[in-house]
C-alpha cells in the first residue's frame, strides 16, 4: 500500500517528539530573517519616495540607519535558524538510526535470512540520510513560508486590499498549488529511483560477496554489463527526475514574474483610478517581488521531497513491519527436560516444507536428522529456536509450548553450530567467548581442545590474542567450523543443535568431535544434522525426513 505525502509527512513528524521547541526557535528566526530580507528593498522604496520628494514626512538617516540593522540582523538570523535547523535534523537522524537497528532486532533472525540485504543497507545509509531534507529543509520552510506570506498579505492589504488579494493569490501558487500539482506527477519517479537504487545496492552487494564465483566461472563480464545496464537505467530515472526539475523550477519562476507584473498593472490601474497613491503602486510592487524567496523555497523543496518521500515511506515501512515471531519478554524460564515437534506443518513465502512432522527429543540422547537436500532439516532447527512459529502443531520444549516460553530464557537453552561459521573481527578468544561472556581463559582452552582447534590456534602469531581479520580471511572452513563448536562446547546449554557440524573436517578431527561430543552427553542433550554416516553412527536414533 502505497501511503499519501501527506501521511509520510505526519508520520515523520510525530517523531520529532521532544524537539519541538528548538523547531519553534528555527521557524522564529526563519521569519524574522526573512522580514529583515524583505525589509531591505522596501526601505530602499521609501527612500527613492523621498529622493523623488513624493514623502517628505519620512525621515532618510532612519531608513537608512534600518536598512543597515536589518542587514546585520538578517544574516544573523539566518545561521540561527540554519543552526537550530540542523541540530534538529540531526539529532533527529540518529534516533531514525537507532529506530531502525531497534526494528532490526526485532525482526531479525527472519528478515535477515532474506534475500535483500541491499536494500536494508540502502535504508540503513542513503534514506535515512535523505530525510536530513525533511526535517532541516521541509517542515521549518513550510511554516516559515506560511507565516511571512500572511505578514507579507496584511502588510500590502494596508495599502490595497485589491493589491492584496493578488499578493495572496500569487503565494498560493508558488508555494503551494505548483509544488502539489508537479510533486503529484513526480511521485511515482521519485519512489521508482529509490527502488531501483535498492536494487541496484542489492546486485552490487551480492557481485562482491560472491567473487570467487564470478571470478572461478568467469561471469565478470556478464555480471559487470548487468551492472552498467542497471546503472543506466538509474541514470534515466535520475534524468527525468532532474527533468522535472527543471519544469518546477521554470514554472514557479514564470509565476513570480507574471504575479508581480499582474500587481503592477493593478496597482497602476487603482492610481489611476485615484484610489491609492503612487507609493500604494512602488512600496506593494517592491514589498511583492522581494517576498517570494520563503514561497520559492517552497517550491524547490517539492523536487527533494519526491525522494525524501520515497525515503521517508520505505523507511516507516520497515519500521512498521510486523515480525515474524514476537519476541516473549515475559514467558516462562522452564528447566530443561526434552524437547520436540508436535504434529508441526510449516511453509516459509515460497510454499510448505514441512507436513504433519512429529518427533521427540529425549534429555539426553542424540537425535540424529537426515533427509535429501531441501527436505527441511535445517528448517526443523529454526523452529526449534523459534526463527520462525509452525502454521500448525506446537514445537515443545519441557513439555511447553515454545511461543509462551522467554525468548531469552530459550536462547540460553540452546547453542547452534551450522556449516558456516560467522567470526567477528576481533581475537580468535573472544569469537570463542560469544558463547560464554565470562568463561575464564581456561575454559576457553578447554572448549578448544575438545573442538579440536586448540592446537591450531597456538600456531598462530599470537595465539587465542590473534586477531582474525589480521588473518586476512586465511581460516579454512574446517578451522571455522571448529572454532563454532567451541564456542557452543564453552556454552554449555542443555541442548546443542548441529546443523552439519562435521561437513568441513577430516575424518581425523571429525573423530576428536565425535568423541567430544560423545563425552558432552552427559546431561546434554544434542539434535545432529548430517549427510555423514560416519557422524551419524554416534546418534542414539535417526530420525528420516521425507520429502
Ligand atoms: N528463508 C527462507 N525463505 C524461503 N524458503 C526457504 C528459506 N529457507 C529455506 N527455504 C526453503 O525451504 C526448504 C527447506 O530448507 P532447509 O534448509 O530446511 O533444507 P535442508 O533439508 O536443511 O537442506 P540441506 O540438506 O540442503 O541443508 C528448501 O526448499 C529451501 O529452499
Amino acid at each position: 500500500m502505497r501511503r499519501s505525502g501527506l501521511n509520510i509527512m505526519a508520520r515523520l513528524m510525530v517523531l520529532l517528539g521532544p524537539l519541538v521547541p528548538i523547531m519553534l526557535v528555527t521557524i522564529i528566526f526563519g521569519v524574522l530573517g526573512f522580514l529583515a530580507a524583505i525589509a531591505i528593498p522596501i526601505l530602499g522604496g521609501y527612500l527613492l519616495l523621498y529622493g523623488m520628494g513624493m514623502d517628505q514626512s519620512l525621515n532618510p538617516g532612519l531608513i537608512t540607519g534600518a536598512v543597515a540593522v536589518c542587514a546585520i540582523l538578517r544574516g544573523l538570523l539566518r545561521y540561527g535558524e540554519q543552526i537550530s535547523g540542523h541540530y534538529i535534523a540531526f539529532k533527529l537522524l540518529a534516533v531514525l538510526r537507532d529506530k531502525v537497528f531497534q526494528t532490526l532486532r526485532r525482526l531479525a533472525p527472519a528478515k535477515l535470512e532474506g534475500r535483500d540485504k541491499g536494500n536494508l543497507i540502502a535504508i540503513i545509509t542513503s534514506d535515512i540520510e535523505l530525510l536530513e531534507v525533511f526535517y532541516a529543509h521541509t517542515i521549518a520552510p513550510v511554516v516559515i513560508g506560511v507565516i511571512t506570506s500572511l505578514i507579507m498579505t496584511i502588510f500590502i492589504a494596508a495599502y490595497s486590499g485589491t493589491l492584496a488579494c493578488i499578493a495572496a493569490a500569487a503565494y498560493i501558487t508558488v508555494g503551494l498549488i505548483i509544488p502539489i500539482v508537479t510533486s503529484r506527477i513526480g511521485k511515482r519517479q521519485g519512489m521508482e529511483y529509490r527502488d531501483s537504487f535498492g536494487v541496484l545496492s542489492s546486485y552490487f552487494l551480492d557481485s562482491l560477496s560472491g567473487l570467487k564465483e564470478v571470478i572461478q566461472y568467469g561471469c565478470g563480464k556478464q555480471r559487470l554489463s548487468t551492472i552498467s545496464e542497471m546503472t543506466h537505467e538509474l541514470e534515466g530515472k535520475q534524468k527525468s527526475l532532474k527533468k522535472h526539475e527543471g519544469v518546477t523550477r521554470a514554472l514557479s519562476e514564470a509565476a513570480v514574474l507574471g504575479f508581480s507584473f499582474v500587481l503592477l498593472l493593478a496597482g497602476l490601474h487603482l492610481q489611476t483610478a485615484g484610489q491609492i497613491s503612487y507609493s500604494g503602486v512602488l512600496i506593494p510592487t517592491i514589498a511583492l517581488f522581494s517576498s517570494f524567496g520563503p514561497v520559492i523555497a517552497l517550491s524547490q523543496l517539492s523536487n527533494n521531497l519526491l525522494q525524501t518521500f520515497a525515503s521517508g515511506e520505505r523507511l516507516l515501512r520497515l519500521l512498521d513491519e510486523q515480525e515474524t515471531v514476537e519476541e516473549v519478554t515475559t514467558g516462562s524460564h522452564p528447566k530443561f527436560t526434552g524437547a520436540g515437534w508436535d504434529n508441526i506443518s510449516f511453509a516459509y513465502d515460497g510454499g510448505a516444507v514441512l507436513e504433519g512432522i512429529s518427533i521427540p527429543v529425549t534429555r539426553g540422547r542424540i537425535l540424529g536428522i537426515t533427509g535429501r537436500s531441501g527436505s527441511g532439516k535445517s528448517t526443523l532447527l529454526k523452529l526449534l529456536m523459534r526463527f520462525y512459529d509452525p502454521q500448525t502443531g506446537s514445537v515443545q520444549i519441557s513439555g511447553q509450548d515454545i511461543r509462551v516460553i522467554n525468548t531469552a530464557a530459550l536462547r540460553g537453552l540452546q547453542s547452534y553450530v551450522t556449516q558456516d561459521t560467522f567470526l567477528f573481527n576481533d581475537t580468535i578468544e573472544a569469537n570463542i567467548r560469544i558463547g560464554r561472556a565470562d568463561a575464564s581463559p581456561e575454559l576457553v582452552e578447554a572448549a578448544a581442545r575438545k573442538a579440536s582447534v586448540h592446537e591450531f590456534i597456538m600456531s598462530l602469531p599470537e595465539g587465542y590474542r590473534t586477531k582474525v581479520g589480521e588473518l586476512g580471511g586465511r581460516l579454512s572452513g574446517g578451522e571455522k567450523q571448529r572454532i563454532g563448536l567451541a564456542r557452543a562446547f564453552i556454552r554449555q546449554s542443555p541442548l546443542m543443535l548441529l546443523d552439519e557440524p562435521t561437513s568441513n573436517l577430516d575424518g581425523f578431527n571429525e573423530a576428536i568431535i565425535l568423541k567430544a561430543l560423545d563425552q558432552e552427553r552427559e546431561g546434554r542433550t544434542i539434535v545432529l544434522i548430517s549427510h555423514r554416516e560416519s557422524t551419524m553412527n554416534i546418534a542414539d536414533e535417526v530420525y528420516h525426513i521425507k520429502l
